[in-house]
C-alpha cells in the first residue's frame, strides 16, 4: 500500500430526495461514464455503491439509496429497512431539491427522516439550477436554509455540469480523514451479473405504465463467455406478478420481447467486450412482492 498524503479523506455518501430530483444524473455526472466492471472486493459489505470518485485531497464513495417511502408491501418494508441502515452508516447524506420546484410536503417527510441519523453530516444539493432563473435559485436557497441546519447547501446542474466540483469539495471535505477504501482504478463495485440485470429491467420497463415497474424484477441465472467465438451468452428471467404482465412484457407474437432484448443487448455488449446472446424468459411469481421466499430469492 502507497502512504496517503496526510489531510487525504474518505468515506460514503449518499443522496436522497424525492422520485425525479435528479440524483440519479448527479451521480453519473461526479462518477463519470467511466465504469470498472472488476474491482477487489472493499472492506465492508455493503452492496449498493454507484461510483466512486478520486480526487487528489479524498476519495468519495457514493452508495444508492432506493428512496425513503411509507412502505406498502413486503419489499417496501425491506427497502425501507435497507434505507434505514444505509443512511446509519454514511457520513454525509446530500439532499436533492429541484430548483424548479417549491418545496413540498414529500420533501418536508424526507427531511424530517433525516433525523433519525444523526451521526451523517447533511448537505442539501439544489438541482437543475440551469431550468430556472438566478433569483428563482436564491429563492429556493432561501426556502431551503430554513429547513434545517446545513453543513452545506450548494446549487448545481448535472446536465449542464455547473458547480459539479464546488460540490465535490464540499462533500470531500466533509469525509472522515482516512486512506482511501478502494483501489484509485475502481469505480463501482457493483457486479457485472448486478449491471447486466439493471440493464434488462430498464429495457423491460421503457415505455410501460406506472403499475410494472415495482412488480419487475430480473434474475441472471447464467452468464457463460464461449470459448470457440467471440460472444458472451446471458440467461435472464423476468419475474412479474401477473399473467397479464407477463403478456405486456411479451407483447403481440413476442415482439416486444424481442425489442426488450435487441435494447438491453445494446446496453450489456459494451459492458462485457464482445457480443452477447440474450436468452430471456419471463415467469409468472404471484405476489412476490409479499412473499418472504420470493423476495429472498429475487435478492432483496
Ligand atoms: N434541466 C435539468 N434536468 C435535469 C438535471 N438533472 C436531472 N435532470 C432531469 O430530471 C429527470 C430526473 O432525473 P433522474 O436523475 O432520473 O432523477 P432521480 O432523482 O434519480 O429519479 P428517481 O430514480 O426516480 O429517484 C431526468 O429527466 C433528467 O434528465 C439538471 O441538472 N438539469
Amino acid at each position: 500500500m502507497t502512504e496517503t498524503a496526510p489531510g487525504f479523506r474518505a468515506g460514503f455518501a449518499t443522496f436522497v430526495g424525492r422520485p425525479n430530483v435528479g440524483k440519479s444524473t448527479l451521480t453519473n455526472a461526479l462518477v463519470g461514464e467511466k465504469v470498472a466492471i472488476t474491482s477487489p472486493k472493499p472492506q465492508t459489505t455493503r452492496s449498493a455503491i454507484r461510483g466512486i470518485v478520486h480526487t487528489g485531497g479524498g476519495q468519495l464513495v457514493i452508495v444508492d439509496t432506493p428512496g425513503i417511502h411509507r412502505p406498502r408491501t413486503l419489499l417496501g418494508e425491506r427497502l425501507n429497512a435497507v434505507v434505514t441502515s444505509i443512511l446509519g452508516d454514511v457520513d454525509v447524506i446530500g439532499f436533492c431539491l429541484p430548483a424548479d420546484e417549491k418545496i413540498g410536503p414529500g420533501d418536508r417527510f424526507i427531511n424530517e427522516q433525516l433525523d433519525r441519523f444523526p451521526r451523517a453530516k447533511k448537505v442539501a444539493i439544489v438541482t437543475k439550477i440551469d431550468a430556472v432563473p438566478r433569483p428563482a435559485v436564491a429563492e429556493q436557497l432561501l426556502a431551503i436554509s430554513e429547513l434545517r441546519d446545513w453543513e452545506a447547501i450548494v446549487p448545481v446542474s448535472a446536465t449542464s455540469r455547473i458547480q459539479l466540483d464546488t460540490l465535490l469539495t464540499q462533500l470531500i471535505g466533509l469525509l472522515p480523514e482516512s486512506p482511501p477504501l478502494y483501489p484509485d482504478d475502481a469505480v463501482t463495485d457493483e457486479t457485472l451479473e448486478h449491471r447486466i440485470a439493471e440493464l434488462i429491467r430498464e429495457a423491460a420497463l421503457e415505455g410501460v405504465s406506472d403499475e410494472l415497474p415495482h412488480s419487475l424484477a430480473v434474475t441472471i441465472d447464467d452468464i457463460v463467455e464461449r470459448d470457440d467465438k467471440e460472444l458472451v451468452e446471458v440467461y435472464a428471467n423476468l419475474w412479474v406478478e401477473r399473467d397479464s404482465q407477463k403478456g405486456i412484457i411479451i407483447g403481440k407474437g413476442g415482439a416486444r420481447l424481442q425489442e426488450v432484448g435487441a435494447r438491453a443487448r445494446a446496453g450489456i455488449e459494451p459492458l462485457v467486450g464482445s457480443q452477447v446472446y440474450l436468452n430471456l424468459r419471463v415467469k409468472v411469481a404471484p405476489n412476490w412482492q409479499r412473499d418472504p421466499k420470493h423476495l429472498s430469492r429475487l435478492g432483496f
